[in-house]
């Protein structure tokens, strides 16, 4: 196929800061990816209103901001048809890339650094599949997630591990997001657990 005829399904693509995780604060570019391979009732993106972008418009649009930092996220972005072609050419233009998945699909080899957010309410599914590695996994705590910290720490490898308190209806479970992090550190011999806030949605930012 002609690369420039390839065509990507996005929902939108803008400059911010990263809201979440170990680089909270980092100026970034986001790609938002159209589709989701789960259905979590609490998703904040309307990941099925995009539309197709060619891959020349689509680097014309992320030369228009200064960060170098680039985050592909969604929707779940490693279910886009062809996204290595575009992983190349963004690389080719020097970005560290920066991905936010849900961990069941393998990450792409051009990624330089992995967010993982596994989904407690597809547990079974990460029994199956998941990524063996990330640089973070952060856990969204909609209920009790212990068990399932516990299932991932054992299956996915990485740097840091994060809960995050999940928002619905506007507000922000933060006691039992604090109490579960105090249960999975009280625990000996086992990695640490640190908060993650979605602080970009406190900062009134995108
Ligand atoms: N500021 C900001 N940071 C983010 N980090 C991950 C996001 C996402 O939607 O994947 C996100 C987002 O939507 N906004
Ligand atoms: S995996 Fe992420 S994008 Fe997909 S439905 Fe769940 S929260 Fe939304
Ligand atoms: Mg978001």
């Amino acid at each position: 196929m002609n690369q420039t005829e390839i065509n990507y399904r996005i929902v939108e693509i803008f400059e911010t800061l990263q809201g979440e995780g170990f680089n909270t604060g980092m100026p970034s570019i986001f790609i938002r990816f159209g589709k989701c391979n789960l259905a979590c009732p609490w998703c904040d993106t309307n990941y099925n209103q995009f539309e197709m972008m060619s891959l020349t418009a689509i680097l014309t649009k992320v030369a228009l901001f200064s960060a170098r930092n680039i985050i592909i996220t969604g929707g779940e972005p490693t279910i886009q048809p062809h996204i290595e072609i575009l992983l190349d050419a963004l690389k080719q233009q020097g970005y560290f890339l920066a991905i936010e998945t849900n961990g069941l699909k393998p990450v792409p080899p051009q990624i330089d650094y992995i967010a993982t957010s596994p989904k407690r309410l597809y547990q079974k599914n990460y029994l199956k599949h998941h990524i063996p590695t990330a640089n973070e996994v952060r856990i969204v705590v909609d209920g009790d997630v212990l068990d399932f910290c516990e299932q991932i720490e054992n299956s996915i490898q990485a740097q840091r591990y994060y809960l995050s308190p999940c928002e619905q209806n506007g507000e922000m479970n933060m006691l039992a997001t604090i109490t579960q992090l105090g249960r999975l550190n009280q625990r000996p011999n086992k990695p640490r657990w640190q908060l993650s806030i979605q602080t970009h949605k406190i900062a009134g930012i995108a």
